[in-house]
């Protein structure tokens, strides 16, 4: 089974440790959920499983799967303002290679028909969050990592934006999460990673478990 894992990992910046003696692994067929404070190292944590940054420190292991299974949405915005919906899809599309009808990939996250032809640039917060979900998905990534996607989205896009995760994690894919709206997030992942004082620890069964209590450290 595909799996990415960290071994005694140190992530951070010009050699400096954020988060030190990491050690997790991401499996396919789990939806994990960051949590940790503004600035905690969430983002960093992610670039790094990614590639993107080197770590200061220590190991990531990716077994069976590589760098070309993996999408992410973590650097807002992480499409062209100037490009349509529609033209964004083609051009990440064209990018990986791939045959995408941009109609139903935006469908699919819940733009509607009307803003498919507008300049991403004029879309609202929520609509964006959606072209960003949406762009990340064009490759169908083994792992998708999405940082807080839920940012501006309405009641409505919350609940469709964990219907497609689970969707996602049912075929088979690991969906990696930031968030800070604990409320909203209650029920969907299946493990957490808790970031708290340049620590990281993984809780694979949330069963009974309350996010905010493990976001306290209680
Ligand atoms: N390019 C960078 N160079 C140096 N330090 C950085 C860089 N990017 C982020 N940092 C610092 O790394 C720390 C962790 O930032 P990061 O963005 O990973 O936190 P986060 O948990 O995602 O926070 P938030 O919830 O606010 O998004 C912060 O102190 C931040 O200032």
């Amino acid at each position: 089974m595909p799996v990415i894992s960290a071994i005694n990992l140190s992530i951070g910046y010009k050699n400096s440790p954020i988060v030190s003696d990491i050690n997790l692994q991401l499996n396919t067929g789990r939806i994990i959920c960051l949590l940790g404070a503004n600035g905690a190292g969430k983002t960093t944590l992610m670039k790094t499983l990614l590639g993107r940054i080197r770590p200061v420190s220590g190991n990531i292991t990716y077994t069976g799967t590589n760098i070309n299974e993996m999408s992410a949405a973590i650097d807002h915005p992480s499409f062209f303002p100037y490009l349509s919906g529609r033209e964004n899809v083609e051009v990440v599309s064209a990018f990986w290679g791939l045959d995408v009808d941009p109609e139903t990939a935006l469908d699919g996250v819940g733009i509607n028909r009307a803003a498919h032809g507008r300049k991403a640039k004029d879309y609202s917060t929520g609509m964006k969050e959606r072209l960003e979900l949406c762009l990340a998905l064009v490759p169908h990534p083994r792992f998708l990592f999405l940082d807080e996607p839920q940012n501006g989205l309405d009641p409505d896009g919350i609940t469709s934006l964990s219907e497609t995760l689970r969707s996602y994690r049912d075929k088979g894919n690991c969906v990696v999460i930031s968030t800070h709206l604990l409320h909203e997030i209650q029920g969907v992942p299946d493990e957490c990673i808790v970031i708290r004082h340049g620590r990281a620890a993984q809780f694979t069964d949330l069963t009974g478990v309350n996010l905010a209590d493990l976001y306290q450290g209680r």
